[in-house]
């Protein structure tokens, strides 16, 4: 229900496969109840002419794009842009978007001592190659203690279906095919299991999805040439119904991370990329067993697939309203030293009654993938 003040406008500029998947009718009735409009945003005519819009979210690529929001910024500085250029940029390259979990890691370190037998994290060994002949630069691989099997992943990330191209890799012969910009990174096995985990804003949510299987040492000695792949984890994604989904991808047995760690390092993602829209994708090393690496961040993913992403985008939305509100009463000097005040909005509207509590989720596996707020 609406209050009676001005509604909460949300502009929303999305290519149209992310929108068909994301605008879908029960969040745009989800958010209507709660005094939110979704307002697709027309990229044919300039940004700063339309709206009145609270907020803009976007999944828009390039330097015409980036003037556009500048512009409107300028004209609406009390408008929330969810999230900024600038801070995407980085998730657009596999070497740059893990570098964050890296730095995580050395914070990590300083701040709190690893008591044994606790979970761990980071990235799995990788390089960079930027030149042909330097794939197969022996030197270069042992510099990084890399072996054979590696995954090749193209360097940059732009969201085109050439960027999600990847090729396990076995032996020489077929390194010395790849084409650079690429990343050569060790393949870790993982019981043929990722974990997705998906931020928006303070809220969390990780479900399991399926990946490579594991190869033992037996198989890899029979293995030549390469192997390649695309998007593995999303083969079945167009099933809808997700109790369906997740049982025809077998994954019922598999054991989740601890919330808690998953949710420690979402927070700690969300603060250094000052991004509110992303997910990560986590692989347990079977070697190890509690250490879990951080191997793909992607900006404004596939919500649509992530259970309760009505009410969890819903809970979003009004946690941006409610900010704006609370900034127009303190006035914004006094969230000056918040490093997301760019994002921080006034003259506001809306919002029934949230108070922080976690969404109730509609679907059966709710005890699996709770929402957890960070
Ligand atoms: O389309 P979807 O729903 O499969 O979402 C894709 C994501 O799937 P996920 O939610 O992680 O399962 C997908 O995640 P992965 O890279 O497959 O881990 C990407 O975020 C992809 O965006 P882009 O092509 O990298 O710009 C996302 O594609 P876009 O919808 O943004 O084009
Ligand atoms: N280092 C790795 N070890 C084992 N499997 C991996 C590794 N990196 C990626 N994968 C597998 O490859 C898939 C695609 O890699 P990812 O980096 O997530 O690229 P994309 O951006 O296309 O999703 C992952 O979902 C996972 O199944
Ligand atoms: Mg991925
Ligand atoms: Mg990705």
């Amino acid at each position: 229900m609406a209050e009676a003040g001005r509604r909460f406008g949300v502009g929303y500029a999305l290519m149209p496969k992310k929108q068909a998947s994301f605008i879908q009718l029960s969040l745009v009735d989800m958010l209507k109840e709660r005094g939110i409009d979704l307002v697709q945003i027309d990229m044919g005519r300039p940004l700063a002419d339309q709206g009145p819009f609270d907020c803009v979210i976007h999944k828009m690529y390039g330097e015409e794009w980036r003037k556009q929001l500048e512009e409107f910024r300028a004209g609406n500085p009390s408008a929330c842009i969810v999230d900024h250029p600038d801070d995407i940029r980085r998730l657009h390259n596999r070497i740059s978007m893990l570098q964050v979990v890296e730095e995580l890691k050395v914070e990590k370190d300083a701040e709190e001592e690893e008591k044994e037998g606790e979970e761990t994290f980071g990235i799995p060994k990788q390089m960079v190659v930027y030149e042909e002949e330097r794939l197969v630069d022996r030197s270069l691989w042992e510099e990084r203690s890399l072996k054979f099997p590696v995954i090749a992943k193209p360097l940059v990330a732009d969201g085109s279906a050439k960027s999600h191209k990847m090729s396990l890799v076995f032996d020489e012969v077929a390194l010395g095919k790849l084409k650079p910009p690429i990343v050569l990174q060790e393949f870790v096995n993982h019981g043929g299991v990722i974990f997705k985990v998906y931020v928006v804003g303070k809220r969390v949510v990780c479900v399991k999805r399926k990946s490579l299987p594991d190869y033992s040492d037996e198989k890899l000695g029979t293995l030549q040439g390469s192997m390649s792949f695309s998007q593995i984890s999303n083969l079945t994604a167009h099933v809808k119904d997700h109790e369906k989904y997740y049982k025809s991808m077998n994954l019922e047995e598999g054991e989740m991370p601890p919330q808690k760690f998953i949710a420690k390092i979402a927070r700690r993602l969300r603060k250094a990329m000052n991004l509110d829209l992303f997910n990560f994708d986590v692989i347990r090393d079977v070697r190890v067993g509690n250490r879990y690496l951080v191997i793909d961040i992607n900006y404004f993913p596939g919500y649509a697939k992530m259970p309760s992403y009505e009410s969890v985008l819903t809970d979003f939305f009004c946690d941006m309203a409610k900010e704006k509100e609370k900034n127009a009463i303190v006035g914004p000097e006094a969230l000056l030293s918040d490093k997301k005040i760019r994002k921080v909005v006034s003259n506001s509207c809306c919002s029934q009654g949230d108070d922080g509590a976690l969404p109730v989720s509609p679907l059966k596996r709710e005890e699996e993938n709770p929402v957890i707020p960070v």
